[in-house]
């Protein structure tokens, strides 16, 4: 279910390196509960503007307001209490691979459980449980004592997607998350991880390359190039050969 409340909210949201103007001006609000795919040529500015929206990227101009939080004023702890809310997922998945397994998602609880933590036996059993759950969850409960880097990569993003959940965020960002695995696997991972968002009414948007993917698990896909929002669809009401527009060079004019 999506509500009203808006959960991400850009306007005017500009961002340059150099000459290279990544954002150029760009005007986005996802609702509580939608799952979004940011799509479009390589360089057309979409991990940027994910980037802005947990605050790891400073705007030029503009605002963004993320969980109603101004991220372009926050600072310091205001900054780290809004990340906490906000799971993030890496195409690399960022585990600590010679960690289990289950370390490596106990670890998306330290921000909510105070730190130092050594080994598993030091972290309340509550939070061990919940832990165990998430992985549960994930297809890899039996896995939980193994070393994460021992996994496949399927089976390690599988792992951060645990990861995050155990934060307990209101909104996901996922940056490539299946970039780096095969087209099946792609398919399963991007299944689960809009599965379990839809399941705990989390909002979520993510970049996407695969244009098929976002039409199968999105429910809306913002087409980005050259840094301005170019489509903004719900999915059911997209089709391949319109999306596929955003991909093509722009057309020649022969004098
Ligand atoms: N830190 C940076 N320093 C310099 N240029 C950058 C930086 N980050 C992004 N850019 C440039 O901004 C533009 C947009 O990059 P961005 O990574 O947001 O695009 P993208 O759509 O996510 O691309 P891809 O699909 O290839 O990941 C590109 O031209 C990129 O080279």
């Amino acid at each position: 279910m999506t509500g009203e409340e808006a959960i991400v909210e850009t306007r005017g949201l500009e961002k340059a390196f150099g000459l290279v103007l990544a954002c150029a001006g760009i005007d986005l609000t996802v609702r509580r509960g939608e799952t979004v795919a940011l799509l479009g040529p390589s360089g057309s500015g979409k991990s940027t503007l994910l980037r802005h929206l947990n605050g790891l990227t400073r705007p030029d101009k503009g605002s963004v307001r993320v969980l109603g939080v101004d991220v372009v004023a926050a600072k310091g702890s205001e900054l780290r209490a809004l990340r906490r809310r906000v799971g993030v997922v890496f195409q690399q998945f960022n585990l600590v691979g010679r960690l289990t397994v289950m370390e490596n998602v106990l670890s998306g609880a330290l921000g909510r459980v105070r730190g130092p933590r050594y080994g598993i036996v030091t972290w309340p059993k509550a939070v061990r449980a919940e832990a165990f759950e998430q992985l549960d969850r994930v297809g890899l409960a039996d896995r939980a004592y193994q070393r994460a880097g021992s996994l496949s990569g399927g089976q390690q993003q599988r792992v951060a997607i645990a990861r995050a959940l155990l934060q307990r965020p209101e909104l996901v960002l996922a940056d490539e998350p299946v970039a780096s695995l095969d087209p099946e696997t792609a398919a399963s991972v991007m299944d689960l991880l809009v599965r379990v968002c839809r399941e705990d009414g989390l909002t979520m948007v993510c970049t996407l390359h695969q244009v098929d993917l976002a039409l199968t698990w999105t429910r809306r896909v913002v087409g980005l190039r050259m840094g301005a929002v170019r489509l903004d669809e719900l999915t059911d009401r997209l089709d391949a050969v319109r999306l596929r527009g955003l991909y093509l060079s722009d057309p020649v004019t022969v004098p």
